[in-house]
């Protein structure tokens, strides 16, 4: 794949850098406790507008609760976030943002068409929860985006598990939101709805979304990222190019495509909770390839 010096994919460097400018997700020195266990313990993240950022590292390191913290789901036991400049707290317009949990069921055990469920995504749109011919074309557009238009009618329990993760992300199209996160949209998918999946993000992409996702392994969406946030037992360990799949990369400085770039290093030594990893030691991306 043709990278450029800085790690990017010449893809991702492709797109405008001023298109990047504006702060449309802004986490700083969050900390979130589940249960007893401090999960998050005093992250720093930024994405700006038109950036594609994945959020890395190992099952349990924090980064579904890191975005669930973003969509206000997780609450902050210190720290602040903000959505498009705003107080995450005083945040109202959600119609901008698009997220994709991590997998569930789309139907929830209600049986629902396909078009049902993406239109459910379009509801914060609406007037007075009508849809309107724009709402209803919005609908279709998304469904057709991630082709699943011959199965609009069909009940989302007959389908598979990735044409059902092809349903959530076309919910969370249906809005059009200018913000789209995602939790692992490619676990346990299959490769013709990976590929589907990375051209409609594609898509959304060159068109100007901002997205905000977590990744186990880059794969299909590698060309796409334009930078890496590595978690570890709730602290950002790299910020970044993203790394090389473990076992490709032995340390963050010894790689072009591993190392944290100038200015983007978290340095973790600044934060009390957070220690950085022992020199020579592997940073561990939770990169399963
Ligand atoms: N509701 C909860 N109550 C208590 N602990 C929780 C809860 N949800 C998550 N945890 C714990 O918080 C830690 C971080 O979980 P989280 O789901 O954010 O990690 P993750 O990096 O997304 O992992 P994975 O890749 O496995 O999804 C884990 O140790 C998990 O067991």
């Amino acid at each position: 794949m043709a990278t450029v010096e800085s790690g990017q994919t010449a893809e991702a460097a492709q797109r405008t850098p001023e298109r990047r400018s504006a702060p449309v997700v802004t986490v700083r020195g969050a900390r979130a406790t589940l249960g007893s266990r401090p999960v998050l313990r005093g992250i720093d993240l930024a994405v700006h507008s038109g950036e594609v950022v994945a959020l890395l590292g190992a099952n349990g390191s924090g980064k579904s609760t890191a975005v669930r913290s973003v969509i206000g789901q997780v609450p902050l036991t210190d720290g602040e976030i903000t959505l498009f400049s705003t107080p995450l707290r005083r945040f109202r317009d959600w119609a901008r943002v698009g997220y994709v949990p991590q997998r569930t069921t789309a139907a929830s055990g209600v049986p629902a068409t396909v078009r049902e469920v993406v239109a459910s995504g379009r509801l914060s749109r609406t007037r007075f929860g009508l849809p309107g011919k724009a709402d209803r074309a919005a609908v279709e557009r998304a469904i057709e985006l991630v082709g699943l238009t011959d199965r609009a009618k069909d009940s989302v329990e007959a389908l598979s598990g990735g044409q059902h993760q092809r349903v959530l992300i076309a919910r969370a199209l249906a809005a059009g939101p200018e913000l789209l996160i995602m939790d692992e949209p490619m676990a346990g998918v299959d490769l013709a709805s990976q590929d589907i999946l990375a051209a409609t993000l594609r898509e959304q992409v060159a068109a100007g979304t901002t997205v905000l996702l977590v990744l186990h392994e880059l794969g299909a969406l590698e060309p796409l990222i334009d930078r890496a946030v590595v978690l570890r037992d709730g602290c950002v360990v790299h910020d970044g190019p993203p790394p090389r799949a473990v076992g490709q990369h032995s340390s963050p400085s010894s790689s072009s495509r591993g190392g944290p770039m100038p200015g983007h290093d978290p340095s973790p030594l600044t934060n009390p909770g957070c220690h950085p990893h022992a020199a020579g030691e592997p940073l561990r991306t939770g990169l399963l390839s």
